[in-house]
């Protein structure tokens, strides 16, 4: 059987996977298999330590093998010993336990939720025992009326009273804590799952559907709240009361008793099998919604382009990838399918419950005869009987509850455990100024979900402090990818990249982005007012009077003040022009006086005029003699940065020619041809 692998050589399984196999050397190497049906396959492997920048590379593009069948197996995470273990911190191996579930259920809820529970559980117990001894005063009370004892059915009746007016409070008291504590358990889960999605690597985004993704923030942490919020303390609940009413039908007759816990195993032997496939119906309904969501995702934000084509009932049926109306089908049949166990649940449950009255009646009615139970313990055992079976019908199915929600909370708890992106661990180093020197020293780069297509081959270059530099080259070249790998979101596949002589993955990133401006192609604004998007990521303090400033340098000061609310306008993404938002987003660059401005097709969206003027402001921020920065201007347009220092020109991730515009154009290579065809298709 054949494992592809995305990065690694092709795998023949189950021959032996050996050391050279891997694209890296590798000092030890454990593989442990387990039959190919079950999927389980793993790998543990450690490498020298002079490979370790190779290691953090197959962590970060999370390395794993696509096993037949398309599920995908994580080959594990980075210690900090360099060593790559198996599935250490991140995607559990097995499916996860109810108890482990719990475990970290609790270690969510902490402090004031741990409380609600203790309190609810105290009241769990009060209310619980109250109720079980129900029955017994009940019928001692009938009893006592019947044979005329007026003392004792007065006694009965008021210690009934107190026990129904104790079970009531302590039912609500229950009932309210758990519900804080599910409620605080849910808080705390979408906060602790949502920043650890904030945390990764821009990879992990390339990787994984947005749709998917919230609804794992949505859905599955909403299924989760049940646990607590309902399953745990009913299970407990009931458990308690099943266990009290077995109590009391052992002390009126153990062969009654006997026969009634017969029933209730049968009953547990049935869930057992129903809980397992509720289990496996749960995960499956939570992919399939993932599903649909993504394709409902993706084709609502690009209504535009499906209302102008026409294709709304297309979309229902796109047979790229899963279509919409398929996710549905297919939850349709796993819904189906568990209704359908449902049912058959269902009915052995009424049928064993039901039998239990004709085995009262039967052995009942034998004993009653024979002078060995007298009614009144006939009665008591009626109605503990029924209790013990409705407690365990009740502890069985929040239970199978209970499991479905450790099936949604499997990959909950899998995005919860990836380790942050290297670039939050490790602090890095500060300089003291940024020069905007940049060198790129042999830099090759793939992405890492396409690890087989080179983006960048070899790049070498260097800008100046306060040179202006342009780069160039036909869509798809690498231009942007460039960009990505010094602002790194991305890290180099091999070669280095300095700013003033120091290499960019040692220093501290967060600290070096604040130093950096930058304004991409289809710049996105949040929904918040336009002075706060103006001052989005901007450390330092800056008033009113700077951001207008900065408004104006980008040109859209006039529009902004034009509106209504003028700078308190809040925004949405939808109701602004192309050019508005990359107007926008060069006054947001503006303001943070970056050392290196980095412009990528950031005048695209603009007019003649409006590009006209924006253009004088970058290049006067590139001359400004108090202000002095290093820009990289990204452009299609090449009369847009003829006054350029420089420009280098890119050919399929390579880079082929460097000088300023006369000297390109004397060379007529490359870039002299992109410029006579943009200068023809102008006359
Ligand atoms: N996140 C990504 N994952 C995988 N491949 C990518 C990713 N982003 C870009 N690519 C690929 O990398 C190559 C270079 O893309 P890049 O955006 O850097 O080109 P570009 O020169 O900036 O193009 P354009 O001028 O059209 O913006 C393309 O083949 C593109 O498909």
């Amino acid at each position: 059987m054949a494992i592809s692998c995305s990065n690694l050589p092709s795998l023949t399984f189950p021959s032996p996977i050996t050391k050279n196999q891997f694209p890296f050397p590798i000092k030890s190497l454990t593989l442990s298999t387990k039959p190919p049906k079950r999927r389980r396959l793993e790998i543990r492997f450690s490498t020298s330590k002079n490979n370790e920048f190779r290691v953090r590379e197959v962590v970060q593009t999370r390395v794993g093998l696509v096993l037949p069948g398309g599920s995908w197996w994580s080959l594990g995470e980075d210690d900090d010993d360099g060593n790559v273990e198996s599935r250490t911190k991140s995607a559990p191996a097995k499916p996860i336990t109810a108890v482990f579930a719990l475990r970290r259920m609790w270690e969510l809820i902490s402090g004031d939720g741990r409380w609600a529970i203790f309190v609810g559980f105290g009241a769990l117990v009060i209310a619980a025992l109250s109720e079980i001894s129900i029955p017994s005063v009940l019928t001692a009370s009938i009893f006592s009326a019947q044979n005329g004892e007026t003392v004792v059915f007065c006694r009965n009746s008021q210690f009934l009273l107190i026990l129904c007016v104790t079970s009531g409070i302590c039912s609500g008291l229950r009932s309210g804590c758990f519900a804080i504590a599910n409620m605080i358990l849910v808080m705390h889960l979408r906060e602790t799952l949502y920043s650890s999605i904030l945390f990764q690597d821009i990879s992990f985004f390339d990787r994984e559907a947005v749709g998917d993704l919230t609804s794992r923030l949505g859905a599955d942490c909403q299924k989760l709240s049940h646990v607590i919020g309902n399953d745990v303390h009913l299970i407990l609940r009931n458990a308690l009361q099943g266990t009290g009413a077995l109590i009391n039908l052992m002390t009126l007759s153990w062969p009654l008793a006997l026969s009634a816990l017969v029933i209730c195993f049968i009953l547990s032997m049935i869930f057992l099998f129903y809980g397992q496939y509720q289990k496996r119906a749960a995960k499956l309904i939570q992919e399939y919604t993932a599903g649909a969501n993504e394709v409902a995702q993706e084709t609502l934000s690009l209504m535009r382009t499906v209302r102008i084509y026409g294709t709304e009932r297309k979309e229902l049926g796109r047979q790229q990838f899963l279509p919409y109306k398929q996710w549905l089908d297919k939850l349709a049949f796993v819904n189906i399918r568990e209704s359908v166990a449902y049912g058959l649940w269902n009915m052995s449950f009424n049928t064993l419950y039901r039998s239990t009255q004709v085995i009262a009646l039967l052995l009942g009615g034998m004993s009653i005869l024979s002078g060995h139970v007298s009614p009144e313990q006939l009665t008591k055992y009626v109605l503990y009987c029924e209790w013990l079976i409705y407690a365990t019908w009740r502890v069985t199915d929040n239970l199978s509850s209970l499991l479905q929600s450790v099936g949604a909370s499997e990959k909950v708890f899998q995005l919860i455990d990836l380790l942050p992106s290297d670039q939050f661990l490790s602090k890095g180093v500060k300089l003291q100024k940024v020069m905007g020197h940049i060198q790129f020293v042999n830099v090759t780069f793939h992405y890492p979900s396409r690890l087989t297509v080179p983006v960048l081959e070899h790049v070498n270059f260097s800008v100046k402090a306060n040179e202006v530099v342009a780069i160039v080259g036909i869509s798809g070249s690498g231009k942007s990818t460039l960009v990505n790998l010094l602002l790194r979101l991305y890290e180099p596949s091999n070669g280095q990249i300095y700013i003033d002589g120091f290499p960019l993955r040692e220093l501290d990133i967060r600290w070096l982005r604040e130093k950096v401006g930058f304004v991409g192609q289809e710049p996105h604004l949040f929904h918040m007012d336009i002075k706060s998007n103006i001052r989005y990521g901007c450390s330092r303090h800056v008033e009113q009077k700077d951001i207008e400033w900065a408004a104006k340098q980008a040109y859209v000061h006039e529009f902004i003040s034009s509106l209504p609310d003028g700078y308190e306008t809040v925004v949405d993404d939808n109701l602004l022009s192309g050019g508005q938002k990359q107007r926008i987003a060069i006054a947001r660059a503006i303001l943070r006086d970056p050392a290196i401005l980095i412009l990528d097709e950031a005048t695209s969206a603009l007019d003649s005029e409006s590009e006209h003027y924006v253009k004088g402001v970058i290049h006067a921020m590139g001359n400004d003699i108090k202000a002095k920065r290093t820009v990289i201007v990204i452009a299609h347009r090449l009369s847009t940065i003829k006054a350029a220092d420089r420009i280098i020109v890119l050919d399929s991730g390579r880079v082929v020619e460097m000088g300023d515009n006369t000297e390109l154009l004397l060379k007529d290579g490359l870039y002299a041809h992109l410029f006579k065809i943009q200068t023809d298709a102008l006359a």
